[in-house]
């Protein structure tokens, strides 16, 4: 049975369960339920803090997880991303009081806050300045306002927390992070088990960023409707019953199909259809 990790509370935690109901696997019901198996898809669920999700992976313990790319990263483990998954999206930022610093190059001698001491410790190091790493739990905005730290390092999801706490952000983001699919290093890289998982995710990522575009249109516009549709690999194009008409099926990226419509419109399709696609292999 695969065994996989599973963020049990949190952001991560709705948008994963979610993911993987459209992939077809069982989901608790009761989100204090810690264990769930799936008897029909092979598979056994662990319902974990998101923290601890690549150090169960990451000791082989467990097969594959769902965490946070932060962190996984903060979390030194020995276990690597499979999968973008698209959700949970963030940025990982520095902020300060106005004034304080314009650049992680002036915070020598400064002591930095943050729940993400392992990313943070690194990310200094690596720019070759001394300065202190206090680990905090969470809410580390305040950590400034209480004397705690100069510096403080931080998901930054909106910025919200930030601006009303009056800090602004000092330099590029140290990470860009979203939800991924993890698995040890090391793990054998055919494992059947996993590929399948992997393309189950595979096929909800697609449903989600792509529509069926149907149209029809006269035969002698078709190329410059089908580059406005060039579908994944090639779109279908079949005869229609009236003399010198075709029907096209392409799949589109669902942010531009209004655009796509428009366009085709100009060029002559009619009866253009979008459909939802609720699963697929590709
Ligand atoms: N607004 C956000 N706040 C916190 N984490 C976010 C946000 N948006 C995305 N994330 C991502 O979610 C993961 C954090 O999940 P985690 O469950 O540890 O914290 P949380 O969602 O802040 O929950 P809590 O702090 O209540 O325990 C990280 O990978 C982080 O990048
Ligand atoms: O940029 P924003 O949209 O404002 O989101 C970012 C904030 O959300 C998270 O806090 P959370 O509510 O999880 O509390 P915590 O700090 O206690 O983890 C994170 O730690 C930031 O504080
Ligand atoms: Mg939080």
């Amino acid at each position: 049975m695969l065994r996989i990790a599973l963020p049990n509370k949190g952001s991560l935690s709705e948008p994963a369960s979610a993911m993987l109901h459209e992939a077809g696997y069982r989901q608790r019901k009761d989100s204090r339920e810690l264990v769930l198996v799936d008897p029909e898809n092979n598979v056994e669920f662990f319902f974990l803090r998101p923290r601890d999700i690549a150090v169960y992976v990451g000791s082989g313990r467990l097969d594959i997880g769902i965490t946070g790319r932060d962190l996984l990263l903060d979390s030194g483990a020995c276990a690597e991303e499979i999968l973008q998954l698209g959700f949970a999206r963030s940025t990982f930022r520095y902020a300060t009081l106005p004034g304080t610093a314009k650049d992680v190059s002036e915070f020598g001698g400064m002591t930095v806050a943050t729940s993400f001491s392992g990313l943070v410790a690194k990310h200094l190091a690596d720019n070759g300045v001394d300065a202190s790493v206090v680990r905090l739990d969470g809410a580390v905005e305040t950590a400034i306002k209480l004397g705690v730290a100069e510096v403080i390092a931080d998901v930054v999801e909106t910025g919200t927390t930030l601006r009303n706490q009056g800090l602004e952000i000092i330099s590029d983001p140290i990470l860009d992070s979203e939800a991924v699919l993890i698995r040890r290093v090391g793990a054998d890289p055919d494992d059947a088990r996993v590929k399948q998982f992997v393309r189950r995710l595979q096929g909800v990522l697609v449903a989600r960023r792509y529509v069926m575009m149907d149209y029809d249109i006269r035969a002698e516009h078709v190329e410059e409707a089908v580059a406005l549709t060039p579908g994944l690999e090639s779109p279908t194009v079949s005869p229609l019953h009236n003399e010198g008409w075709v029907a096209v099926r392409s799949m589109v990226p669902r942010k531009e199909a209004q655009r796509i419509m428009d366009d085709l419109w100009e060029v002559g399709a009619r009866a253009i259809l979008v459909t939802d696609i609720h699963a697929c292999r590709l």
